[in-house]
This record gives C-alpha cells, sequence and structure tokens, in this order.
C-alpha cells in the first residue's frame, strides 16, 4: 500500500497472508476471509505458484514478524481459479481457497460480507489493506497498512488505460493526483467499503500500471460481477 498508515489489531479481522513456503518462506498476496473454510483472492497469485501443498495461509495476525515456525497456519485443500481467468491476463483476476480445515472465528479473525447484488451502490467509504509495496521498487512490510481511496467511475478509469481493457467486471479506485493506492504484494487482498456500517468486500486488489501515479488508478475485480460463481463453487 502507499500513501497509507499502520492498522491497528482487529480493525481488518478478514485480512489474509497467503505464502509459500519453497526453501524459504515468503508473503505472496493478501485475501479475504468470506467464510470458515474459504479464502477470496486473485487468480493471478497462482501462476506458477498452482500447487496446493506449497502454500501457508496466515489469519488473524498483523506484523508479519508474529509468523515463526510455530505459528500455526491453514493449508489449501484446493484452489479454485475462474474458469475464464488466463494467465499474465488482467481479466476474471478471481480465486477462491478452500481451506483443509475450518478456522474458528474471533475478534482477531473473521469473515467479510459480500456485497448485494451490484445495484449499482455508490460506495463512500472505501479502504484497501496490505502488506505490499511503499512504492514500485520497494519490498513487503512488517504491518498491515491501510490507505482509504476513492472509487473511479468505470467511463473515467477507460479513459486513463487506453491501452487496456477496462471491463465492467473491474472497479477503478485512486487520486486523481495519485500519490496513495495499492501495489504489488497486496494483490487478492480486499478494497473494503462501509456501507451504512457493515463492511463489504467491493473488490480484490488486482493489477495498475505501476503504483500511485498520478491518472493511473488501481484496477480491482468487482465482486459483485462474481458473485453467482462465489456462490455456486461454496455451496456445491
Ligand atoms: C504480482 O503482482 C504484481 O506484479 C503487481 C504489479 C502491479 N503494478 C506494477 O506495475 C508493478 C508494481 C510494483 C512492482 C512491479 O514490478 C510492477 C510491475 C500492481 C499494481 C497495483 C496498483 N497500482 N493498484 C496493484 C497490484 C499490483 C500487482
Amino acid at each position: 500500500v502507499v500513501g497509507g498508515s499502520t492498522s491497528s489489531p482487529k480493525e481488518w479481522p478478514w485480512q489474509a497472508s497467503l505464502q509459500v513456503k519453497l526453501k524459504t518462506q515468503s508473503h505472496v498476496c493478501g485475501g479475504s476471509i468470506i467464510g470458515k473454510q474459504w479464502i477470496l483472492t486473485a487468480a493471478h497469485c497462482f501462476d506458477d505458484l498452482s500447487s496446493p501443498d506449497i502454500w501457508r495461509i496466515y489469519t488473524g495476525i498483523l506484523n508479519q514478524s508474529e509468523i515463526q515456525a510455530n505459528t500455526s497456519f491453514s493449508r489449501i485443500e484446493k484452489i479454485f481459479i475462474h474458469p475464464q481467468y488466463e494467465i499474465s491476463e488482467t481479466r476474471h483476476d478471481i480465486a477462491l481457497i478452500k481451506l483443509e480445515t475450518p478456522i474458528e472465528f474471533t475478534a482477531f479473525q473473521g469473515p467479510i460480507c459480500l456485497p448485494s447484488e451490484d445495484r449499482g451502490t455508490t460506495y463512500t467509504n472505501c479502504w484497501v489493506t496490505g502488506w505490499g509495496f511503499t512504492q514500485e521498487k520497494g519490498e513487503i512490510q512488517n504491518t498491515l497498512q491501510k490507505v482509504r481511496i476513492p472509487l473511479v467511475p468505470t467511463e473515467e478509469c477507460r479513459k486513463k488505460y487506453i491501452q487496456y481493457k477496462i471491463t465492467d467486471q473491474m472497479i477503478c479506485a485512486g487520486y486523481k493526483e495519485g500519490g496513495k493506492d495499492a501495489c504489488k504484494g497486496d494483490s487478492g487482498g480486499p478494497l473494503s467499503c462501509n456501507n451504512k456500517g457493515s463492511w463489504q468486500l467491493v473488490g480484490i486488489t488486482s493489477w495498475g500500471d505501476g503504483c500511485a501515479k498520478k491518472d493511473h488508478p488501481g484496477v480491482y475485480t468487482k465482486v459483485a460481477a462474481y458473485l453467482y460463481w462465489i456462490l455456486h463453487i461454496m455451496e456445491n
């Protein structure tokens, strides 16, 4: 997250850290708890990291330094990549993780609501969170960062990203002058919007040209456009 500040405990209990253990272990992507056995994230997190066995899912943590050899984590039973997603493409950048065992909900870890049907609700209080870079040539942060970012109308976003395809299944968010944005390492994490006191998972951090650049909003997978796919997977 560029231009953000450190989060407090219990502020974003749905935020997960998706880590890969090969020779060494490292944070790769964010994710959001949407059920006791379910994490919603970005499909591109699994580009050439498609084996469930190498992943360790951490929930209920604020600082990466809380992760030691004896820190408990969840293992992945199955990764559901959206069937229309294509590697290194930007469309349909959404994936569901089924955990091997259900997690318990506490004040430190629990679910965020899926948005209601796509009724064109206007969200005015949206935040991006993650342990990602704080600048393009950055590094993974220790403490979970947060930043408030306004949604950008799709038509306006299309004008900024002429060379890309901004579809109706994407949401843009950013400041005209830049300076605040998600960045590499925040991918898969939530764009959380507070709607009448209830937090809803409006977007999944997906991509952007650089980070926090003027006239280059962040692009998010629009969760409301994938409700049927999400619910179908969770019910079967
Ligand atoms: C795996 O996820 C990404 O690569 C990756 C690359 C990005 N954009 C880059 O251009 C970039 C940023 C930092 C380092 C870097 O090498 C690049 C290409 C991203 C930009 C945003 C955003 N601005 N909202 C969000 C997630 C990103 C994830």
